[in-house]
């Protein structure tokens, strides 16, 4: 396609989506390739200056595994959630915050925009509470596993995200929540960013990650469902299609479409540019989730 149809093609799209808001989660896969993460952030500051309100919550799980095998602890994740020990507690904290949210800022910063690191004890955005025990089946046995540290969404106050988006920053949001007394509480990226969607009415949830979108068979690309309903998403849970690190995102897109989030998105982030494209193209690339 020539380059001004390229551009002509957007403009109902940026129409659209002007003045309004957009939860991007970006996951730690696609953030440990420096050109993955640049290539993203570029696509958000771009879509920043065209007046689409951007959050951007941002997860890290293979830096926070990498950081705890260097400290000799094994990582033990389940149904995409990591036991979180107090020395765990410390790893997230640190490489979440310290490390990943700074640099996102720093890049965002270094192409333009206004990026502003928040997490959930920031004007308590996002308080939990400990998830506590949870069911798993292993080799067909019922088994109760505590995940120590793990917190489970309590509330989201989104007022500190309307007032630092409404001048213009782009907040850039760890996943690490509050709870009653002041104990840090880790919680799975896509579960922050499907709860700060619903609760500032974003229209879009796109979570960007390092498969093409949910697959039938997650080794062949060309087996990737374009479109699904909620309903349809169920059933792919409940037949063991979605598993591991994708189940909390295709839970997140499930309950951010059934509380008014119109559509929400799974893409590969790193494919280059693939937000712009699922944004302001006809053909759209990934898995979008919709109701029916
Ligand atoms: N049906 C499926 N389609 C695509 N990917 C799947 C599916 N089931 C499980 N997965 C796994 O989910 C992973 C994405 O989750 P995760 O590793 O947590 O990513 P992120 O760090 O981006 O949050 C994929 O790399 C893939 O291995
Ligand atoms: C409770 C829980 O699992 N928290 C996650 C938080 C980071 C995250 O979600 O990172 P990704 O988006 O890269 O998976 C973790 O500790 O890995």
């Amino acid at each position: 396609m020539k380059r001004e149809n390229i551009l002509v093609e957007a403009l109902p799209y940026i129409r659209k989506l002007h003045g309004s808001k957009v939860v991007v989660k970006c996951g730690g896969h696609a953030i440990v390739n420096e050109e993955t993460m640049e290539n993203i952030i570029k696509d958000i500051v771009l879509l920043r200056y065209i007046g689409i309100e951007v959050i951007l919550v941002h997860g890290g799980g293979p830096e926070i595994s990498r950081v705890m095998n260097e400290l000799g602890i094994k990582p033990k994740i389940v149904d995409g959630l990591r036991i979180t020990d107090e020395k765990t507690m410390e790893v997230v904290r640190m490489v979440l915050i310290g490390n990943v949210g700074t640099e996102l800022v720093s890049k965002i910063g270094s192409y333009g925009g206004k990026g502003i690191g928040l997490s959930g004890k920031d004007g308590r955005l996002f308080t939990a509470i400990k998830k506590g025990k949870k069911k798993v089946i292993v080799e067909g046995v019922e088994k109760e596993i505590d995940l120590g540290y793990v917190g489970e969404i309590d509330s989201v106050d989104p007022e500190m995200i309307e007032v630092v988006s409404s001048k213009g920053y782009i907040p850039v949001i760890s996943p690490i929540a509050v709870d009653d007394e002041g104990r840090s509480l880790n919680v799975n990226a896509d579960t922050v960013a499907g709860e700060i969607a619903i609760n500032i009415g974003a229209k879009k949830l796109i979570m960007m990650t390092n498969v093409d979108g949910v697959m039938e068979d997650p080794d062949d690309e060309d087996s990737i469902f374009s479109k699904m309903t909620p309903e349809y998403a169920e059933n792919l849970k409940d037949e063991g299609v979605v598993e591991g690190g994708m189940i909390p995102k295709v839970d997140s897109c499930m309950k951010a479409v059934r509380n008014d989030v119109e559509k929400a998105h799974i893409l590969n982030g790193e494919r280059p540019h693939s937000l712009l494209l699922e944004l302001f193209t006809d053909e759209g690339v990934g898995t979008m989730i919709h109701k029916g």
